[in-house]
């Protein structure tokens, strides 16, 4: 067996199981959304993914710990919550028993749901095995029947080793190139639905994210951006996440002509990966927003194994070994490896013109 093979089989198989879940909440309508403190929403979906996935790691991996982007007090306090969440997950399971006997099969209490929940609590760190996991990325496209991803990624003494994205709403089909559409209302489109995948070193996949063991997975990579004026760069939706100001400058000067395709979630770094999009820019907001290792752990691992670079507005490796958060890094920029370092310097010459 190659390195991480079990780690990946049981990332990929989890994040198929929470996304079945996802799905189901979001035909629902009442979606149960709550509010932050950060002011940003938290849904049943959220939640029931992340008591899932980090359920499937605890029973494979006992001694991993878990940086989880939710955590369940509010769920403690709000019982009628907890048991609209309690009856999504206990009524969740892969269809083929097989595989869903290799996550460890259903969660057997409420109780024990929360605790997987709360088990998320990792500070996280540059020592050992450390997943983080963003059940929902992308939470607000996901309310809007846009992007949004159930986000997985292991990391061993602050490197990322192994990488899964599940992408309910991406085209399974890697040559199809993104559009203004792509990060729009995705609701019920025929063909979507993507899983992909990186280990360190061994390059990047994408398969369909079908409720099966077997699918065939394919490599993916970047497309060589031979005239970079033709580009296709995405960003969030939100303008809140990234300034959509600061993009426009630096694609502007890059000569890029075609309008950004906006999109929420790391569904941004999987479509680069695959070569739908060429070029992820996410730069800071504020000056005190620490960006989340959930929100990119798996996307910076599958675009830098699909042949990109990833790396912070000064040029640095983002850094997941320092806790929760992206603490010493600024800002994201992705692009193929062969363009990355004229990116970076536009993105410093627009940054420091300000
Ligand atoms: N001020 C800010 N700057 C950057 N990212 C932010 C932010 N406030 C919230 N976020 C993060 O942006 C993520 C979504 O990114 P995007 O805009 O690319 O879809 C959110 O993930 P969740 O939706 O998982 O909460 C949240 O963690
Ligand atoms: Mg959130
Ligand atoms: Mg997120
Ligand atoms: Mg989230």
């Amino acid at each position: 067996m190659s390195t991480y093979s079990k780690e990946l089989e049981v990332a990929e198989l989890a994040v198929q199981r929470a996304a079945i879940l996802t799905k189901k909440v979001f035909h629902e309508k009442a979606k149960g959304t709550v509010s932050k403190d950060d002011a940003s929403p938290v849904t049943i979906g959220d939640f029931g993914a992340q008591a899932l996935i980090i359920a499937a790691i605890k029973k494979n991996f006992p001694e991993d710990e878990v940086v989880g982007e939710e955590e369940a007090s509010t769920l403690r306090e709000n019982t009628k919550l907890r048991d609209e969440i309690w009856a999504l997950v206990k009524g969740t399971k892969l269809s083929d028993d097989a595989a869903e006997k290799v996550i460890g099969g259903p969660i057997e209490s409420v109780d024990d749901m929360l605790t997987a929940i709360d088990a998320g609590n990792s500070a996280g760190g540059s020592k050992g095995r450390i997943w983080a996991l963003d059940p929902i990325d992308g939470t607000k496209g996901f309310l809007r029947g846009g992007q949004y991803a159930v986000c997985l990624a292991l990391m061993v003494d602050g490197d990322v080793k192994v990488g899964v994205l599940g992408c309910p709403n991406l085209p399974v089909d890697d040559s199809a190139t993104l559009t203004a559409e792509s990060g729009k209302d995705q609701t019920d489109t025929e063909g979507n639905g993507v899983l992909f995948s990186a280990v360190l070193g061994q390059g990047a996949t994408s398969r369909p994210l079908t409720d099966g063991a077997v699918a065939n997975s394919k490599p993916i990579a970047m497309k060589p951006v031979k005239d970079i004026k033709e580009a296709i760069f995405c960003e969030s939706v939100e303008a809140g996440h990234s300034s959509h100001g600061d993009q426009a400058a630096i694609a502007s000067k890059l000569g890029i002509t075609k309008p950004s395709v906006r999109m929420d979630s790391q569904a941004k770094y999987g479509s680069v990966a695959r070569g739908a999009g060429d070029i992820y820019l996410r730069l800071p907001t504020s000056k005190t927003y620490q960006e989340k290792i959930w929100d990119h752990a798996a996307g910076d691992l599958i675009v830098r194994e699909a042949g990109g670079q990833v790396t912070d507005t000064l040029g640095r490796r983002l850094d997941f070994g320092k806790g929760r958060t992206l603490a010493e890094n600024k800002g994201v920029i992705a692009a193929p490896a062969a363009i990355h370092d004229y990116v970076l310097d536009v993105v410093k010459e627009v940054l420091s013109s300000k």
